[in-house]
């Protein structure tokens, strides 16, 4: 928000914050429509009880006064019946009765309800958000502001639940003013005036505080993240070696402090300018309050209205005035909570760049012909500079190849575009002369098993960390035995306390710690499992000690024979076993051969190799 925008832009930023409120009624709607309507009907009754609830108590005192003025004297209890039926007195009681008792009940149910439809629908909204994640590109997710967007609509999907119960209360208030403003109108025309005069002022004021607040709140966006990062860094397991030995702890509460100060200035400026204001519309709507009391005070004086519309009326300004705040705080607060649903449901409509062909093809069953990288270039969206151009690179079935280059040449960049989880920026990658962009996602990706080195450590059962690989084979447990066997993960399950049900990580108190190499092997299980045509391991073995990956890579040899592998590694023992080697430098291919091809040939990959060797020397 700009400063001297006015109140109007103030307003009508104010207004599109609410603009997502039906999207969210919606899906609550959605999300159970028969529970919806129950409270729809119970908060609408209960919206009329406090109108009603007065109206009661004004016959209730015309009531007695009328018995007064008959003369009818002190009351006796035989007064409660009259003819064999109770008397308008106590008939009126018993109502009065019945009509606040019965809003304690409904509460409670309507409560309960509201409960039960919140968290279906907060249940509904997390998975909608691992489905949409999943479905978004892997480039959407890795920028910062998709990242930021997701962490608050992950909070929001919670939030949601608070959320209804304030629009149900607002709506409810909002019958219920207009029930008794109609009531007041009814008794006495001028107060309404008077009242609308104590409202306008307030709810200007608010909608002016809340726009002022979302502006500072998405200025301060960049320096949150920063701050709940740094939060993260300074108090976690996982950071928890390295901030303790480089001694960063006084480091990072230092620049938490500064960050989460310089925010604190700027939010109690503009609270302490809230309160004053507030005080100010405060003591304006007392003064229209009492002013109307005055007013009704001195007509019932006059006879003009009677005992039990005075009561009425000073009942219904008393509850007015009360429901005044209540509705403007509760506006506050869902203009508040509504500006962050925007990212709740703009991160829902983020439409994956990595499109779904509209006529898929079938992938090729086996591949004939190889993969083929047609003159590719790729660069990171939003990125200038080219990670990979021009790149010409066939692999052929059955062949395993290693990707061999200094740290940023580009290996891990060719991965992701072979399996689609980016495509490239120029050119084509086909798989037996067809576009990899005209098969099925799932299909292409079924086709294809990848280990990254950051793989994913899941905190789940050790059959479960394998069974990733194919999911839906997850019980399977020769085919387990058979994957944990090749990638030597059957002695690190062999070892655990519950084999293969034995949950895997820190994170939960059940869980066993692996080291690096056992999670490794573990990994390496699923790539087995999986199954694929085409195999591809970035820095599999890196973490494995010497006897482990010569065992582990013997295997991969013989498991290959027949299938496409490609792996990346930086230890040349290792890249020596692939039947090619195709080199890489700044996004491009430098030199490609079998190992004794490229020693002959003496460039790039024979001095490199050497240098290795000689470390060992
Ligand atoms: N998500 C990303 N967004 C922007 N740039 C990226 C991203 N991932 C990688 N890069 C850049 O792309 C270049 C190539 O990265 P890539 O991971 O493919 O290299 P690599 O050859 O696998 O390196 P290493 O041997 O260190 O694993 C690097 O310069 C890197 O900075």
């Amino acid at each position: 928000m700009r400063r001297g925008q006015g109140i109007g832009g103030h307003l009508v930023a104010n207004v599109a914050s609410l603009r997502r409120l039906p999207q969210l009624v919606a899906s609550l709607w959605a999300a159970g429509p028969g529970l919806a309507s129950a409270i729809l009907v119970l908060r609408l009754i209960r919206a009329l009880q406090p109108p009603a609830v007065l109206y009661v108590a004004k016959l209730i005192i015309d009531e007695i006064v009328a018995r007064s003025a008959a003369g009818a004297g002190s009351f006796q209890l035989a007064d409660l019946q009259q003819g064999g039926a109770l008397s308008p007195l106590a008939g009126l009681i018993l109502l009065e009765f019945v009509l606040v008792a019965g809003d304690a009940v409904l509460s409670r149910v309507d409560r309960l309800l509201e409960q039960m439809l919140g968290e279906r629908h907060a249940n509904r909204l997390g998975a909608a958000l691992i489905r949409q994640a999943d479905a978004l590109d892997l480039a959407q997710l890795e920028t910062g502001e998709i990242q930021d967007r997701l962490q608050r609509a992950r909070n929001q999907s919670v939030m949601g639940n608070s959320l209804l119960g304030q629009m149900l209360n607002q709506a409810q208030d909002a019958v219920t003013l207009i029930a008794l403003v109609a009531g007041v109108a009814a008794f006495a025309p001028a107060l309404v005036l008077l009242l609308a005069f104590a409202l306008l002022p307030s709810l200007l004021g608010e909608a002016y505080f809340n726009s002022l607040r979302y502006g500072l709140d998405k200025e301060a966006t960049a320096r949150r993240r920063e701050i709940d990062y740094i939060r993260y860094v300074g108090a976690n397991a996982r950071t928890a070696k390295e901030v303790k030995l480089f001694g960063l702890g006084a480091y990072l509460a230092g620049r938490f402090t500064t960050l989460a100060g310089s925010l604190h200035v700027a939010s109690m400026a503009l609270a302490r300018k809230r309160a004053l204001w507030g005080a100010l519309f405060g003591i304006l709507s007392a003064l229209s309050y009492y002013g109307a009391y005055g007013y009704i005070a001195f007509r019932a004086v006059q006879g003009d209205i009677s005992l039990g519309e005075l009561t009425f009326l000073a009942g219904a300004l008393m509850r007015l005035n009360a429901l005044f705040e209540r509705m403007i705080l509760g506006l506050t607060q869902i203009a508040d909570r509504a500006l962050y649903l925007e990212d709740l449901y703009s991160f829902f409509e983020l439409v994956p760049g990595v499109t779904e062909p509209e006529r898929p093809l079938p992938f090729p069953e086996p591949v004939r012909q190889g993969i083929v990288f047609e003159n590719v270039g790729f660069r990171y969206p939003g990125k200038e500079g080219w990670v990979l151009r021009n790149l010409d690179l066939t692999i052929r079935p059955g062949e395993t190849v290693a990707l061999v280059g200094e740290n940023g040449a580009g290996k891990t960049t060719i991965v992701k575009l072979m399996s689609r989880l980016y495509d490239p920026t120029e050119g084509r990658i086909l798989i037996d002369g067809i576009d990899c962009r005209a098969f099925a996602l799932a299909d292409l990706r079924r086709h294809v098993g990848v280990i990254f080195q950051d793989f994913v450590k899941y905190n789940f059962p050790a059959a479960v960390n394998i069974g990733v690989g194919r999911i839906e084979a997850v019980a399977d447990r020769e085919r387990m035995d058979a994957a944990a066997e090749a990638s030597l993960a059957a002695d690190v399950i062999a070892r655990l306390p519950a084999g293969y049900d034995q949950v895997l990580g820190d994170m939960f108190t059940s869980g066993v710690e692996l080291s690096g190499g056992e999670w490794q092997r573990i990994a390496i299980a699923r790539a087995y499992f999986r199954d694929a045509a085409l195999l591809i391991l970035d820095e599999p073995t890196a973490a494995l000690d010497a006897r482990a990956e010569a065992a582990v890579f013997a295997r991969f040899r013989d498991l290959s024979r027949g299938r496409t592998a490609v792996f990346i590694s930086h230890r040349f023992g290792t890249v020596r076993m692939a039947d090619r080697i195709v080199v890489l430098d700044r996004g491009g291919i430098l030199e490609a051969g079998s190992h004794d091809d490229l020693m002959r040939r003496d460039g790039h990959y024979a001095a490199l190799f050497r240098l290795q060797a000689e470390a060992f020397q």
